[in-house]
């Protein structure tokens, strides 16, 4: 361990390394902390609160609860279809449709185009038609999102935080919007119209006398529009605030789930063995691509499971330090008691390389994930890797998408594997994407994906060539 298992990374803030301070930090309903104001500066303005970004906790916790049931299980089941419309989609443009190796690619921006249009489809009802190869000035949306976060990331872990969080109300949102670059100016644009369009649409159906309803499109927009307050009945959000939870959930749902597969793809192409492993389960498992959809087939690949959790472990796409600031009375970290108003957070990368949970934190090992007397592993030892690796945050402000990213992950990496053969590109292709031995430490291992930290987490790669399987 190289800065020990407390860190005081910033003048009023600590990191801490530990299973029980991460417990002690997000775990309990009532830990007396709340989200630090770092979140503010991603809000649009006032007029557009959402689950991630407020920081009063009794709102968090309203629109939390209406986010919970809005996820329900026929809502997660809701998305498969879409799931499995742009996966397929994506094997299709990046085999080029041949049974002959392509040329090394590197896959990253493609993977960012299929999440972000099973985002639009899920959240908005909307197609955004990234991944196809007509110009269509959306493809400029998920570079722009990046650097968009890049700069507020920045800001939020800058001393100016408090100022620019406080100016903001204050004419600074009036200012950013009207000087952000055009494609960001587009892209709310088009936000604005697509969730007009779609509530115009539900509007109607709602108020059909015959209360038919079949044309509608059950997807998470239909679930957040048709909720209601338990208590008044009336519509838990209005436009405004409908707007700004469905825009949350393409940047949250993203660019998140992209990382986790790039960095997948990576490990299992670096990573003979592995690969192997997976291949021949989900082979073995299936007789058709389609059937390889969620359910108890997809669910009883274990060693697909393993290598999601593994590479999840290596390359975590929930980098961030999850910031949250100690309300009056103190909170209690480890033995020490921290006083209200400082800040506190888990770094996911430095918990996930541990060298005293992980003898062996550099290498992608998916076995260590499951219990087995012939490789030696226990359920302790299983239980010790799981207790500092969260790649979904845990307690009441842990990813509510959950399901849904599950869900995209086993697909994909299932259907990738059963449609089409993999391996990396040769020479300085093999390690693209990876660490590098002339760089800092935590960057030089090449067996590594490198990720890093925007808020969202920002990666490139891998390079791969690829062909449709014969059957
Ligand atoms: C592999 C994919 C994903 C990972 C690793 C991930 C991870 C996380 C993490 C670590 C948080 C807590 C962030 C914080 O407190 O700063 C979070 C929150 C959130 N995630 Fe995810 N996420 C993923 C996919 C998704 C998807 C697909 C959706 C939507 C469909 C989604 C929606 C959200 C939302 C709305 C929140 C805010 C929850 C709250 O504040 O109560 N995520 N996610």
């Amino acid at each position: 361990m190289t800065l020990g298992d407390a860190f005081r990374y910033r003048p009023d803030g600590v990191l801490f390394m530990t299973s029980t301070a991460y417990n002690q930090i997000y775990g309990a309903k009532k830990n007396n902390v709340k989200k630090s104001k770092f979140y503010k500066s991603f809000q649009r303005n006032k007029h557009f609160p959402n689950v991630l970004t407020t920081t009063d906790e009794a709102a968090h916790a309203k629109t939390r609860k209406v986010l919970n049931s809005v996820f329900s299980a026929e809502t997660v089941q809701s998305a498969e279809a879409f799931i499995i419309k742009h996966v397929d989609r994506w094997c299709e443009i990046v085999s080029e449709g041949s049974t002959e190796w392509t040329e090394p690619k590197n896959v990253s921006a493609q993977i960012d185009f299929m999440t972000f249009d099973i985002m639009g489809d899920l959240a908005f009802g909307v197609d955004f038609g990234t991944q196809e190869a007509e110009e269509n000035p959306m493809k400029a949306i998920p570079e722009t999102i990046h650097g968009f976060l890049k700069r507020l990331n920045t800001i939020g872990h800058s001393p100016l935080l408090g100022l620019f969080v406080w100016l903001k109300p204050l004419g600074l949102d009036v200012l950013l919007q009207a000087t952000a670059p055009k494609s960001v100016k587009d892209y709310y644009k088009f936000l604005d119209s697509s969730v007009g369009e779609r509530i115009k649409q539900e509007d109607i159906i709602a108020s059909r006398k015959d209360g038919d309803s079949k044309d509608i499109r059950r997807d998470l927009f239909h679930s957040l529009y048709s909720s209601k307050d338990p208590e008044t009945g009336a519509p838990s959000f209005s436009h405004a605030h409908l707007r700004s939870e469905a825009s949350v959930l393409v940047v949250a749902g993203a660019d998140t789930t992209a990382a986790a597969m790039s960095a997948i793809l990576f490990y299992l192409t670096r990573n003979e063995r592995a690969y192997k492993k997976v291949e021949e389960e989900v082979r073995s498992t299936f007789t058709s691509v389609d059937e390889i959809r969620s359910g108890a087939k997809l669910s009883s690949c274990r060693y697909l499971r393993a290598c999601i959790n593994e590479s999840q472990r290596m390359s975590p796409s929930g980098l961030t330090e999850a910031p949250r600031e100690v309300l009056k009375g103190g909170l209690e970290v480890d033995g020490t008691l921290l006083p209200a108003g400082t800040t506190v957070g888990c770094a996911a990368w430095a918990l996930s390389h541990s060298e005293e949970a992980y003898d062996d934190p550099w290498v992608y090992r998916p076995e260590r994930w499951i219990v087995d007397p012939a490789t030696g592993v226990t359920t302790e030892d299983v239980a010790r890797a799981g207790s500092l690796v969260h790649p979904f945050l845990i307690g009441p402000g842990n990813c509510v998408g959950q399901k849904v990213a599950m869900m995209e992950l086993l697909i994909f990496v299932g259907r990738v594997v059963w449609r089409m053969d993999l391996k990396a590109g040769d020479g300085k292709e093999e390690t693209y994407g990876g660490g590098q031995r002339n760089k800092g430490w935590g960057e030089r291992y090449r067996g590594s994906f490198k990720v890093r930290d925007a808020y969202i987490t920002l990666k490139d790669g891998p390079v791969l060539r690829v062909r449709e399987r014969s059957l």
